[in-house]
Formats: structure tokens, sequence, C-alpha cells
């Protein structure tokens, strides 16, 4: 006879996505990661440990029933509690961190086990895209495919990256929320600008599966939703200029803002991110620079 968990941790990377044009599509882990403790309690509704906690209550909320429609279980009451490094509301997917360590945690307390393409269709659906659900639950470089009539998730195509290959993260001290930010995107774009994304992100993409890393120079040229956002972020857009002149390969609006994302070779990380930094300074702003690896693991019960 198994015996049900009564606590569970669990551990979900945070991630950049759109990686320039290819908006609400790509989607890459980072090795930097949130933690989510689920413990059992009396009741069925979800209790946040702390008063930080509580900023997530209603996401989590939405999670957990979500989770228990799918698994067509009675719900339960559970205690929950976050702790890590992603910074919340800027561009690296800490919204997903949450969703995933509460849908991922109710899989291992309840015994069900979704598979992690069942989990990232129902954080899709939370998260009213795919992008930054399929990389933090599966890891890796992520190409993921919604229904075009419907929205809902259909599958992710991902590759792992390799340890040498440096994003550099740079977070203004400036929160974004991803909802807000969505609000000042256009309803419709100019044809052009639509072709011109298209190819940037195609080759991107192809770039990033050939392991050819040295062509992802230049590479990014987004008109989806840089144009729209960037003006927003004093520095941002120079900061990413800093960073491909200090020797990264390209970079990129990271998510929704507001952190800042270049690519680059491990070994002129550091100098990329002092150029990165320093054009934030000079627009006002403090910054926190962080050189990652992909992670190549998603989400995982420790
Ligand atoms: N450590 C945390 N503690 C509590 N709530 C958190 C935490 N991290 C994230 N959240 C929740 O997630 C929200 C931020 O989600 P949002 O989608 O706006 O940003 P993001 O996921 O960081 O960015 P992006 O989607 O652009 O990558 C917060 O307002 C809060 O509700
Ligand atoms: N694709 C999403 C990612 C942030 O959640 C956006 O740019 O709004």
């Amino acid at each position: 006879m198994s015996t049900l968990l009564s606590t569970v941790t669990v551990r979900v990377p945070g991630s950049t996505s759109n990686c320039g044009a290819g908006f609400d599509t790509l989607g890459l882990a980072l090795q930097i990661y949130n933690q989510v403790t689920l413990t059992r309690v009396d009741g069925d509704a979800p209790r946040p440990v702390t008063a930080a906690d509580g900023r997530a209550q209603a996401m989590v909320e939405t999670s957990a029933a979500a989770f228990f429609a799918a698994a067509r279980i009675r719900p339960f009451g559970f205690s929950y509690q976050i702790t890590g490094d992603v910074p919340p509301a800027r561009g690296l997917g800490s919204s997903v961190t949450v969703i995933g360590g509460v849908l991922g945690g109710l899989n291992a307390l309840s015994g069900v086990s979704l598979s992690g393409h069942q989990l990232v269709a129902i954080a899709t659906a939370i998260e009213g895209h795919p992008d930054n659900a399929a990389a933090g639950i599966l890891g890796g470089f992520c190409v993921a495919r919604c229904d075009a009539t419907t929205g809902a998730y259909v599958d992710t195509v991902r590759v792992e990256l390799p340890e040498e290959l440096a994003f550099v993260a740079t977070s203004p001290d400036v929160e974004m929320l991803t909802k807000e930010s969505r609000g000042v995107l256009p309803a419709t774009l100019p044809y052009f600008d639509a072709v011109k994304s298209i190819n940037s992100t195609a080759y991107l993409v192809a770039a990033m599966v050939s392991g050819e890393y040295e062509r992802l120079r230049h590479s990014v040229t987004d008109y989806m939703h840089e144009p729209y956002r960037l003006p927003r972020i004093p520095g941002g857009r120079s900061a990413i200029t800093a960073g491909v002149a200090a020797g990264a390969y390209t970079g990129w609006l990271s998510g929704s803002g507001s952190t800042v994302l270049c690519v680059a070779p491990k070994s002129v990380a550091g100098e990329v991110a002092r150029a990165m930094q320093a054009a934030f300074t000079e627009a006002g702003l403090t910054s926190t620079a962080r050189v990652l690896s992909a992670d190549n693991t998603g989400l995982t019960v420790e």
C-alpha cells in the first residue's frame, strides 16, 4: 500500500521568453530557481505561510482549482511557502515558478502523476501563453505550440543548451507586471513588421538548434513587442546595445520586462554584464546583473 506524502518541495527554474520576436512562443529555462513547499492542512483552501507568500494567493488558488479539475479529484487544503532567487515581476518567469510549483506539488501530494506536458497545458491556460510555462516545467530552449483556434497548448519542441553559453540577465530595480505590459501592445501590426520579425525568429531558432551560436550575432530584430515596451524602461534599449558592443551575440527584452538579456560566450559575460549595468546607471536606474547558463532539467520534486 502506498503512503501519500504530507509535504513536498518543488524546484522550478526561472525563464526568459519571447527571445526577441518569438512572442508567446519561445522560452528558455535559466539556472535561477524558486522552491515552492506545499504541506497538507485541514480544510480545502490554500494558505500562505508568510505575508510575502500571500502576494501569490490568487495565482495559487487558480492553479489549485485548475489542478483538481484536471486530475478529477476532490480539493484538499494545503499551506504554501515560496523561497528562492527569481525576482518577481521582472520578466524572468516568476509567475510560472509559482504556478508550476503548485501544480507539481499537488501532483506529488495527490499521487495523481500528470505528465510534464499535462502540467504545461494547465499552466498555459492560466498564463494565457505557453512560453514561460514550457521552459519552466520542461527545461531547455523551448518552442511551444498552441492551437490556433482555441489557444490551448498542443506541444513543445525543446533542445538542451550547453553550460558555456551565457545569458546575462540584467534587471533594473523596477517591477513590471505582465498583465500591464501586455496592455501596451497594439491590436494590429504593419504587415512587413511581422515579416521582419518572422525572419529574425526563424533564423534565431535555427542557430540555437544547430548549436552554431556565432550565427546568433545581431540576429534579434523584433517588431512584435519590444518597440512598444522598451521605451518604458529607461536604459533598456541602451543596455542591450552596450552588451552587444561588449561582445554579446545578441540581446532581447526578457519576457514582458523589466529585465533585458544578452546571449554571450561565457568568456566575455563579465564584460557584457558591466556594460549593461553601466547603461542602466547612465539612465538613473540601479540594477542587478546575473550571468546564468540554461537549465536543461525543468521542474523537479525534491
Ligand atoms: N516570490 C514570490 N512570492 C509571491 N508571489 C510571487 C513571487 N514571485 C512571483 N509571484 C507572483 O507572480 C506575479 C508576477 O507575475 P508576472 O507574470 O507579472 O511576472 P513574471 O512572471 O515575473 O514575468 P514574465 O511573465 O514577463 O516572465 C506577482 O505579482 C505575484 O503574484
Ligand atoms: N510572452 C509573454 C511572456 C511574459 O509572460 C509576454 O511577452 O507578454
